[in-house]
């Protein structure tokens, strides 16, 4: 029988579709693979609730009703306190600040389980410092969902590379968000602003969308996938073209971002003008790996193509290797969503589980 115990960072789309998750699979995992999955502390970027007795149906009313200011610090006497043992920190948070906290929760025994991108696409020198660290105290690092959600993206990059495979190019439509924001808006005549909002309220953006229009999440998951076969880049590096208009960039707040998202619409309606009917428009990242050069684009595409005939949110990813020559691996299915991501979470931590100790 095994045990372990999570500390869950970030409890919004993805972190709350994981919570329940984990209560609905829980006694079938027990059954199938004798481990016991306790969520011994829940925090948002305000307040922490420590779970003393088994989480259940009642955990949003008792983080709310229970939940006190928190401090990592606070967090960190906890679980020694209580001697938890196992102990795997769940990053949930969209927070380049909380990033920082990696190496202190490794060195307090913690695995890491990421669906924030930000650890992997900060400076090249934070990003070996913190392999090094892990290396250090002999523990995992699991972020599968940083690229694709819950698609098996990152694995099938690693694999491939470790056993040798020449990695020519990798192409695709890599943000689910914008791949539904794409189709939605090629196919009907709604406002783009109409377009974004729906997808925003339905968990399929970035908290901030603009991390999503300005091309930085793509960006972000290209730079993983590149740094995955050892090429060195900075995602300053990686040529954008941002759908941001500068007045509405990261430097004005959400909330204001959002009030005059319409100002968006003249723009992207003179782009869908001039689309053909058998055209659509789809936001495509492309690594290649001769000339080092990473890049993410706005483009029209024929509806009848492999990226324009995507449908809902999928992303689509053409991994190009000297093996299977021009014809690609292709991995293909929703790109952004709640419960795909968090799935993906829930099999990291399995993952990381397999090789921990009996306790
Ligand atoms: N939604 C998807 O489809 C998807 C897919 C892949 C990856 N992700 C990643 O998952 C992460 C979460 O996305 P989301 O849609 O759930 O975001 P969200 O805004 O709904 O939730 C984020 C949560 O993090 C908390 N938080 C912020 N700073 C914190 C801090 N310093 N300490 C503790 N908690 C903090 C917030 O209070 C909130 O509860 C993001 O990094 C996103 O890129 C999302
Ligand atoms: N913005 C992400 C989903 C949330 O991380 C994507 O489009 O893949």
């Amino acid at each position: 029988m095994k045990k372990i115990n999570i500390v869950l960072f970030g409890v919004g789309n993805v972190g709350s579709a994981l919570i329940n998750q984990i209560l609905e699979a829980r006694s079938k995992i027990l059954n199938s693979s004798q481990l016991e999955i306790n969520i011994a502390v829940l925090v948002n970027s305000k307040i922490a609730f420590y779970n003393n007795n088994t989480i259940n149906n009642s955990w949003e009313a008792d983080f709310k009703t229970y939940g006190y200011p928190y401090k990592l610090s606070h967090i960190l006497n906890h679980v020694k306190k209580e001697k938890l043992t196992n102990l795997i920190a769940v990053d949930a948070t969209a927070s380049e600040d909380f990033v920082k906290n990696y190496k202190e929760l490794i060195r307090n025994g913690f695995h890491i389980v990421a669906a924030n991108k930000t650890a992997n696409t900060l400076s090249d020198k934070f990003y070996k410092e913190l392999r090094i660290e892990l290396k250090k105290h002999n523990k995992q690092f699991l972020y599968e969902t940083n690229v694709g959600a819950g698609l098996p993206v990152i694995k099938t990059v690693q694999d491939l590379h470790l056993a040798g495979e020449e990695i020519t190019k990798i192409r695709g439509i890599f943000s689910g968000s914008l791949s539904y924001i794409f189709n939605t808006f090629s196919n009907n005549n709604k406002s783009f602003s109409e377009v974004l909002e729906d997808a925003r309220t339905r968990g399929l953006t970035e908290p901030d969308p603009r991390i999503d229009l300005s091309g930085k999440d793509v960006g972000r998951k290209l730079l993983i996938l590149a740094r995955e076969i050892n090429i060195l880049k900075e995602l300053s590096e990686v040529r954008i073209e941002s759908l941001v208009p500068n007045h509405l960039n990261g430097k004005s707040s959400i909330s204001h971002f959002i009030e005059n998202q319409q100002e968006l619409n003249l723009n992207f309606e003179e782009r869908r003008s001039k689309l053909k009917s058998d055209e659509v428009l789809r936001h495509i990242g492309e690594l290649d790996v001769a000339s080092g050069e990473l890049e993410v684009k706005l483009v029209t595409e024929k509806r009848s193509s492999p990226f324009g005939s995507l449908q809902e949110a999928d992303a689509s990813f053409e991994i190009y290797t000297k093996s299977y020559g021009n014809r690609p691996i292709v991995i293909q299915g929703a790109g952004a969503g709640a419960a795909v991501t968090s799935r993906g979470v829930l099999s990291d931590l399995l993952k990381i589980s397999e090789k921990l100790e009996c306790i």
